[in-house]
């Protein structure tokens, strides 16, 4: 049991969801006859629930891919895993799949708010038995309450959105892993900042009960325009920060105009219409304060030109209506 304790005690000594899955993995690997643990992702295509493999155990290490789920070749639908999708639609715990090539194969699907995006996948050659089973649960269990309890720290109590703080560790994380990657055709990311305009007078005419509820509203319009991998922060007061991922400028645009125009038509209750103001720049090189300072750039100008568009940097530079700041070395925002 030693062992076990051990592992838990790392386990929850991570303050990253991707390490807390090594670790959880890790510490079912240990348990004795166990042939592979697995984490699985699922996620939907046009409405579809589809899983891939995100994380399991390579020649010498934990692998973990970061492709984009719906392009990887390993993905296909839950329905193609029939046990395991009647599992995930009655909303259970757990589920050991009919013995298939000689292993027995059990699945956990990790529940966060009613919603699944994680299943553990688990397979022994012997059948399941009771004590093992408890062995399993408990540790994962102890994995999921403790993966809610880093999601809560991760997000905005009002709009549920990730937080600044986590923008700041992941932006900053992903930018250092990216300076050091000279691969020249890597995924493209781009940085885009959304304000609403003239919010202040929201909260002036309607109080701040109506200004929060249209920062709830505008989060949903923002978690419906963008796909899952792309990642949504709330910054602070009435400032959003998207980063999306693989795709070309000419999408990056349409996808924030989609959603400007989306916030445009809908109908705040009382308030009425709201409109965003949007600058966005080409995050997949650089340091965090020089992109997020070229979007902030941008976004001024939208908002100092009419609101309600949308503006991106290198158009403003190139037509010489935005100069290149130089960064200063003791300006530090992270
Ligand atoms: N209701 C509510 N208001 C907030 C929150 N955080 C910040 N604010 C308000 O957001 C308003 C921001 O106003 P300004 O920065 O002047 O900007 P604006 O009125 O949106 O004007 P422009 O950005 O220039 O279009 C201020 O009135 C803040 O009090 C919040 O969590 N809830």
């Amino acid at each position: 049991m030693k062992p076990i304790l051990q592992n838990l005690v790392e386990m929850t000594g991570q303050r990253d969801h991707l390490r807390l899955e090594v670790s959880v993995l890790s510490t079912l690997q240990k348990l004795s006859n166990i042939v592979e643990v697995r984490a699985l992702e699922l996620f939907t295509i046009d409405g579809v629930m589809h899983l891939r493999p995100r994380t399991w155990k390579g020649p010498q290490d934990w692998v973990s891919t970061d492709m984009e789920p719906s392009k990887d070749p390993q993905q296909q639908p839950l329905e193609n895993l029939p046990e395991l999708a009647a599992c995930v639609r009655g909303h259970e715990s757990h589920v050991i799949a009919s013995p298939r090539r000689g292993y027995h194969v059990l699945w956990l699907p990790v529940w966060m708010h009613d919603k699944v995006s994680t299943c553990l996948e688990i397979s022994q050659k012997r059948p399941f038995s009771v004590h093992r089973l408890e062995v399993i649960t408990g540790i994962f269990n102890v994995y999921q309450n403790y993966q809610s309890l880093l999601d809560y720290s991760e997000r905005d109590a009002l709009t549920d959105l990730y937080n600044r703080k986590t923008f700041d560790e992941q932006f900053s994380r992903q930018s250092y892993s990216s300076a050091s990657d000279n691969t020249p055709h890597k995924a493209e990311q781009w940085l885009a900042v959304i304000d609403i305009d003239h919010f202040k007078q929201v909260n002036d005419r309607f109080g701040h009960l109506y200004g929060d509820e249209v920062l709830i509203l505008v989060a949903n319009v923002l978690r419906s325009s963008f796909r899952s991998n792309d990642r949504i922060f709330r910054f602070g007061g009435e400032e959003f920060v998207v980063l999306l991922r693989s795709i070309s400028l000419e999408e990056t645009r349409n996808a924030l105009n989609r959603f400007r125009e989306a916030v445009q038509v809908y109908p705040f209750p009382q308030v009425g219409q709201v409109t965003v103001s949007i600058g966005f720049v080409n995050a997949t090189h650089g340091a965090p304060v020089e992109i997020l300072g070229q979007a902030d750039q941008a976004l001024y100008y939208a908002k100092e030109h009419g609101r309600n568009q949308v503006c991106f940097y290198d158009d403003l530079i190139a037509s010489g209506d935005l100069v290149v700041q130089i960064a200063h070395d003791d300006v530090e925002f992270f």
